[in-house]
């Protein structure tokens, strides 16, 4: 007897064994075979995951902008239960994460360590952050390369034999100079031209086909470039959209990495994560897509430093162009079309370009107050 119609036949005897009543959360199993590391000897009982809790159990592999400490794990964590929500990453977390709630030291590259972590706590959903950015993984495509599509490979397997609802982002970046740029649709031409661009195009198909073959609930978000106040830059192109604040603010100076009339699509961190949550509480009927465009403001540095002068008049701003960055910005949308998004599960942002200024500087403003003060 195949595998597969074995997995749920001992399924059915097991659910009916136990006179469960209850309709169990399995993943939708169709006539597949499962590469050879997905069926282990205790595989019978991978086919039958626990039945729905009343709420997810959340894995969340790599901080996100530092932010973890953000609207998406504050409110996961209200709305789940603090104990619900796991950060994990390879890298110390800051102490106000490390005492928010469960941290666990996780290698994306370590598939049996990461499948321990699933097992032991009955993890329901996988919100996938780990990568290395445009500009640092152009600096080290072999590390990006295995981060983002090695690692990439070993969260799919995974989430595909325990029935895990799993979150992966994109990025702007997953277009090319042959996709049209203002505005850029949900489907066209991707042809990026970054080792961090291949890599997420990747995951996007890879996320797409293990849902179609093996019912795996992937949902992805193509996110424009997020501004977060409490968090450095992770090396991306879009980074010099948070310096200037840090810098404006610190020093009264900011030189600016890209040129002035360099239009790309932004968003503030509290609208992404919002999205975020949504698109994984968004019943599966409702999605005619599993990758989405979404869309808030497109600036260039120019009408950011305006915006930014309005509050900080003696700001100076000056333009030093990094050729790395630059190729890589003139590569890329510079107008998102998130339509399918707003039309199949409601999406809409709340920050544009003035409120996005004004919160950032609150935030950021307030902190070195703070710090001048200690
Ligand atoms: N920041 C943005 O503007 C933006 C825009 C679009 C998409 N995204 C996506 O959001 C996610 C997070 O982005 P970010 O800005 O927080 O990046 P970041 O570089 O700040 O964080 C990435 C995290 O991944 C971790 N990591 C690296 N290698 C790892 C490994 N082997 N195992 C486990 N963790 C590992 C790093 O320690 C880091 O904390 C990424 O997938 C990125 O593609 C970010
Ligand atoms: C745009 C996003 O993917 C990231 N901030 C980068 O520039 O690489």
């Amino acid at each position: 007897m195949p595998v597969i119609r074995a997995l749920s036949t001992v399924a059915k005897q097991a659910l009916q064994g136990f006179g469960c009543e209850c309709q169990p959360f399995t993943i939708a199993v169709r006539s597949i075979s499962f590469s050879p590391r997905q069926v282990t000897s205790d595989a019978s009982f991978h086919s039958v995951s626990f039945s729905e809790t009343a709420h997810p159990k959340v894995l969340i592999t790599g901080k996100f902008l530092g932010q973890t400490f953000s609207l998406d794990v504050v409110s996961c964590r209200k709305q789940f239960g603090n104990n619900n929500v796991i950060l994990s990453d390879i890298r110390k977390p800051p102490s106000h994460v490390f005492h928010s709630g469960p941290f666990i030291y996780s290698d994306i590259l370590d598939y049996k360590n990461l499948r321990e972590i699933v097992v032991n706590n009955r993890i329901t959903w996988l919100i996938h952050y780990s990568a290395l950015l445009s500009a640092v993984g152009e600096a080290n495509v072999s590390l990006a390369r295995s981060v983002n599509i090695t690692g990439l490979h070993n969260i799919l397997d995974i989430a595909a034999e325990h029935g895990l609802r799993l979150f992966v982002p994109s990025t702007i970046g997953a277009f090319g100079p042959t996709s049209p740029r203002n505005p850029t649709p949900d489907l066209c031409v991707q042809r990026p031209r970054t080792i961090y661009g291949v890599s997420k195009v990747h995951a996007e198909l890879m996320g797409e086909y293990y849902h179609h073959r093996y019912g795996l609930d992937f949902r992805c978000l193509r996110y424009p470039g997020i501004i977060s106040a409490d968090s450095q830059p992770g090396g991306g192109t879009t980074d010099y959209a948070v310096q200037i604040f840090h810098d404006a603010i610190k020093t009264g100076k900011f030189e600016c990495n890209l040129k002035p009339d360099t239009r790309l699509p932004m968003m503030y961190i509290d609208d992404c994560l919002r999205a975020t949550l949504e698109v994984m509480e968004a019943p599966a009927e409702s999605l005619s897509m599993r990758t989405y465009n979404i869309n808030a403001m497109s600036f260039t540095p120019e009408e950011l430093a305006t915006e930014v002068q309005k509050h900080m008049p003696d700001v100076q701003v000056t333009y030093k162009v990094d050729h790395v960055r630059q190729a890589i910005a003139d590569s890329w949308p510079q107008n998102f079309d998130d339509s399918n998004a707003r039309k199949d599960w409601g999406w809409k942002h709340d920050y544009d370009l003035p409120e996005l200024v004004q919160t950032m500087l609150n935030f950021i403003g307030s902190d070195s107050r703070v710090a001048r003060v200690n």
